[in-house]
């Protein structure tokens, strides 16, 4: 039987829209609107599409956006001084700098210049140190959009057995922080892990996040995996084509017919990236209000 499609696109839609209600409260009760800043340095075509994205679901669920595009060459003092002024303005609940940055900006210095308490992104050490330590703080959207998919799914993910391929900051290691705290058994897989196909085969629950086009292949998976497929990978335009198709790190085609879950590369992942960043971000404003967070975020 094919795999059950986790759609990440409709169950982000709901997200957004739940986030839409909390922001409309927040609002009658605070007296102004939660706000998001977005500070885009440079051109790059993908950030400008994901920062438009960013800015539309902002206004659309009641919430204040403040863009702010920063030509290609500001210098990093500039940077740190726009940051700098978003932390001391009170419209301003959350702060996110999108990824990558131009070459010459040290990522984790601008990271680390932004308030933890507006820090939406969960990028900022005192959020990922929170994370490792149990205690409330932000969580980064992407690992975060990926727990609710499958608490979704699975319910208790209690005694599971899941593999996260990747380490990076910014997914792997909180997810693989998440699914500890959910009471999986956890192992995180690397470019230097021996016998990778083996280490996924034993995995109730895989989670992809390495950014190589159709890595994991149909007959590394369990029979009846749960696979939440994070990479976003455009291949090569085939004949005919002006842009190469999107695909995740998972060989969906092949894995479709060994798992019961899936999520797909469009429309699984990524929407609930965007629906936790305004989550996170209607979060940052209650608590800077002294507020209480709503039990339903
Ligand atoms: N400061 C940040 N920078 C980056 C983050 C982040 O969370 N914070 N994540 C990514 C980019 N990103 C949001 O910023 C993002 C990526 C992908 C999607 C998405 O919905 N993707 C679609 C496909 C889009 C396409 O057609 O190209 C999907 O998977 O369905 C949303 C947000 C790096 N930078
Ligand atoms: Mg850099």
């Amino acid at each position: 039987m094919a795999a059950e499609r986790i759609d990440g696109k409709a169950f982000a839609a709901n997200l957004r829209e739940r986030v839409g209600a909390m922001a409309a409260e927040f609002e009658s009760k605070a007296g102004r609107k939660a706000g998001l800043a977005v500070v885009l340095v440079g051109e790059d075509p993908a950030s400008q599409v994901y920062v438009r994205s960013k800015h539309k679901a902002t206004v659309a669920a009641g919430m204040e956006s403040f863009e702010h595009r920063l030509p290609a060459d500001t210098s990093e003092a500039d940077l740190l001084a726009l940051v700098e002024q978003l932390n001391g303005d009170d419209a301003v609940d959350g702060i996110l700098v999108q990824l990558p940055l131009p070459d010459h900006l040290d990522d984790q210095a601008v990271i680390a210049s932004i308030s933890p308490d507006k820090d939406v992104d969960g990028f900022h050490v005192t959020n990922a140190g929170r994370l490792a330590v149990g205690q409330s703080g932000f969580v980064p959207c992407t690992p975060l959009g990926c727990m609710m998919l499958l608490a979704d799914r699975l319910g208790d993910l209690s005694g599971l057995e899941a593999v996260v391929i990747g380490r990076s900051n910014i997914v792997g290691k909180p997810m693989a922080q998440l699914l500890l705290d959910a009471n999986a058994t956890v192992t995180i897989a690397h470019s230097r892990t021996k016998d990778l196909p083996a280490v996924v085969k034993r995995a109730d629950i895989v989670v992809a996040a390495v950014g190589r086009a159709e890595m994991v292949k149909a007959e590394w998976l369990k029979e009846g995996a749960t696979v939440i497929d994070v990479g976003i990978n455009r291949l090569p335009p085939a004949d005919g084509e002006e842009k190469g198709r999107l695909v995740g790190d998972v060989d969906y085609a092949g894995a479709e017919g060994v798992a019961a879950a899936i999520t797909p590369v469009p429309g699984g992942v990524g929407p609930m990236t965007i629906a936790v960043l305004l989550r996170n971000t209607v979060v940052a404003a209650h608590r800077n209000a002294g507020l209480d967070v709503p039990e339903t975020l």
